[in-house]
């Protein structure tokens, strides 16, 4: 067997790749990797709630599926939105790596909670939104491009501490870098972060599919993202969305801890549900239910009313 594995080029996403490759090659099977460039890839003067967030990063591998000049897509399961068209389905969730958010800076010193005021660089709308709802006194500047060219203006002082993935961080191998690992309470992770997502098109044959299921997805990950994602589709929240969720799962039960968040930070709504992991889709589904019934309905609106998309 023979699998051809498409990716963006980004050193993280080829990181991605690799590990991916590695896993199929140790089952035995043959690889081949082809690097793709998408839109947001290419735009990278423009903030992604400018641009539109769908699909931004995944439309162009999403093409080679369809023609099947790739037979997978890879993905960060978080750049994954949450609506995929009928041709297409995500066969495999990779282990996911600790979800949490990390301050990086050279001074490793450096924490939020300290009081003192220092500058954090960041676009992610909901990092922006929960900065300034419990750290109100940080100030935050925009800071797009991947990995490296983040690490790059932070070398060039254009801030004193950037706020990231600390899966992304560590799969750089910037852990020196890591001043603080921020609460899973307060900067609660956006849907599917520290996972790799694994999309093909449904048409791919059954031989391959078994193939890929049985080396590359980890069923607790599949669990707790199927969960987060059913949660994500309900709210309609796309990655300018300030929405986030993180489940988790003892034995036979899943605890997902979920939200919104106005993009100035001053309205925060956050509820938890726990369920069997039998129905991962429906806890997810009824905590984003609960969260409208709570006022995130208002909250979506106003956000896509400032972001231009309403
Ligand atoms: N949106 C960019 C992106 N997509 C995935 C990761 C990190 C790794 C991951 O969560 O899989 C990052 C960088 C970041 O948010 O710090």
């Amino acid at each position: 067997m023979h699998i051809k594995i498409g990716t963006r080029g980004s050193k993280l996403a080829l990181w991605q790749a690799y590990y991916v490759q590695n896993l199929l090659q140790k089952g035995g099977v043959a690889t081949e990797i082809v690097i793709i460039e998408t839109k947001g890839d290419k735009i990278l003067d423009r903030s992604l709630s400018k641009i539109g967030s769908k699909g931004v990063f995944t439309q162009e591998l999403e093409d080679q599926l369809r023609s099947g000049d790739i037979d997978i897509a890879v993905h960060s399961a978080k750049d994954l939105q949450s609506h995929l068209d009928d041709d297409f389905e995500l066969i495999a969730f990779t282990e996911r790596e600790h979800a949490n958010d990390v301050l990086v800076s050279h001074n490793t010193d450096l924490s939020l909670g300290s009081g003192e005021s220092f500058v954090v660089g960041t676009s992610s709308t909901r990092r922006i939104a929960i900065l300034k709802h419990y750290y109100p006194h940080i100030k935050i500047v925009d800071m797009r491009g991947n990995l490296q060219t983040r690490f790059r203006k932070l070398e060039e002082g254009q801030c004193d501490a950037l706020l990231l993935a600390y899966a992304g961080v560590h799969r750089m191998e910037y852990d020196e870098s890591i001043a603080e690992h921020l609460l899973l309470d307060e900067f609660t992770p956006a849907v599917g972060q520290g996972s790799v997502a694994i999309e093909n098109s449904v048409s791919l044959s059954q031989d391959k599919k078994d193939t890929l299921k049985k080396l590359l997805n980890h069923e607790q990950t599949e669990i707790c993202l199927r969960t987060e994602r059913a949660f994500l589709k309900r709210l309609q929240g796309g990655c300018s969305i300030p929405v986030f969720a993180l489940a988790i799962l003892n034995h036979d039960e899943i605890t997902i801890s979920g939200g919104i968040i106005s993009l100035d930070g001053q309205e925060l709504i956050r509820r938890s549900e726990s369920g069997s992991t039998a129905f991962p889709e429906e806890l997810g589904t009824a905590l984003a239910d609960e969260l409208l019934e709570a006022g995130a309905d208002r909250i979506l609106k106003d956000i896509k009313t400032q972001n231009g998309t309403l």
